[in-house]
């Protein structure tokens, strides 16, 4: 290990992040109501650009008129090649109330994004005296962002949350494909005429994690489009969950419950986790550092492996 810690990434539940378009304030109240840890009111790609201007009005309404309880709220603003996305900043931050918890910038391509917009976001918020400093998350969705990775999320100290955006990662990467996650039908192998599917979204996944881990910021795992398919969604969150992934967004209310599950570790993972604590204590007690549990091999780095699971159940309330 560095002489120079990993930092901890924000102590709070981001299992599953709720999106809905700006524009369907009806579903505002829908959002609150689910069990999602964290709402992204979007302003982005779900509302037409005829529809910018009432989606803001709309949002700053609910920010401060809807009960959100105890959910982190966040707004996904326009992305830095628009011509909306300083209003989206402005309106929000000299208008919203402080009920808002965070702002998500899309389509980084490079921390300077990020430093344009923490510029803009801290001189409203001094101008307005607000006492809240608002977070940002980004989304890693081009080919520019998954470039420029590590220098993103070391961007600024508001950064809180890195996703995966598969939709238009893919659109940007020019990959053969309309679907948004998941398993890709022409990406397989075959062994002895048996076909294979590996993941295609796995080594940007892994770079993301890694990027975050390494600069104290949560990594998500972005949309998966077709909600019909549980199963499908399930396999992608879990690959995410155990690649170091914190959560996945839910692009339909169905999906809150599938993110939920696969990010809360089960009850038989936090037993056994606080089994090989146990077993290792007792290691040590007798002076040893590795131990035999359950006829496997179990050491000191067993222990920050188990420590993972036993946080996360903790910061859950499990
Ligand atoms: C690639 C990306 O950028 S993804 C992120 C941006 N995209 C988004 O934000 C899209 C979010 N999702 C949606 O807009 C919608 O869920 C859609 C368009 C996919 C489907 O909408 P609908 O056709 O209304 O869905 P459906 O009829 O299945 O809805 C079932 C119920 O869930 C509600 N619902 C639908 N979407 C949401 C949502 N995002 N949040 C909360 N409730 C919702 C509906 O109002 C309906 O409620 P009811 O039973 O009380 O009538
Ligand atoms: O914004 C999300 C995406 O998948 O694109
Ligand atoms: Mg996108």
């Amino acid at each position: 290990m560095s002489f120079r810690l990993q930092p901890a990434a924000p102590a709070r539940p981001n299992r599953c992040q709720l999106f809905g378009p700006g524009s369907r304030p009806a579903l505002f109240e829908k959002m609150a109501a689910s069990a999602a840890d964290v709402i992204n009111l979007d302003l982005e790609d779900s509302v037409a650009p005829d529809d910018k201007a009432q989606a803001r009005r709309n949002i700053i309404q609910a920010i401060g008129d809807v009960d959100w309880g105890t959910k982190h709220l966040s707004v996904r603003i326009n992305g830095l090649d628009t011509p909306f996305w300083y209003r989206d900043v402005v309106d929000l931050l000299e208008n919203a109330s402080e009920r808002l918890d965070q702002i998500m910038i899309p389509k980084v391509g490079c921390a300077a994004d990020v430093y344009a917009v923490d510029a803009l976001v801290t001189a409203v918020e001094a101008a307005m005296g607000r006492r809240k400093r608002i977070a940002l998350e980004v989304i890693i969705e081009s080919a520019a962002g998954i470039s420029h990775v590590e220098e993103i999320a070391a961007s600024s100290p508001r950064l809180q949350a890195m996703s995966l955006g598969a939709a238009d990662f893919a659109a940007s990467m020019g990959m053969q494909t309309t679907g948004i996650g998941g398993t890709q039908e022409n990406y397989y192998m075959i062994r002895e005429g048996v076909r294979h599917w590996p993941d295609p979204w796995h080594w940007a996944q892994a770079a993301i994690v890694a990027a975050c881990r390494t600069h104290g910021v949560l990594p998500v795992d972005g949309p998966f489009g077709d909600f019909s398919d549980d199963e499908g969604f399930r396999a992608q969150a879990r690959r995410s969950a155990t690649l170091g992934m914190v959560g996945k967004w839910a692009i339909h209310p169905k999906q809150v419950a599938l993110a939920n599950e696969v990010f809360t570790p089960s009850e038989a993972q936090v037993a056994e986790a606080r089994e090989i604590l146990a077993a290792m204590e007792a290691a040590k007690a007798a002076g040893q550092g590795a131990a035999t549990y359950k006829g496997r091999l179990v050491d000191i780095a067993s222990m920050r492996q188990a420590e993972v699971i036993v946080r996360q159940a903790e910061l859950i309330g499990g």
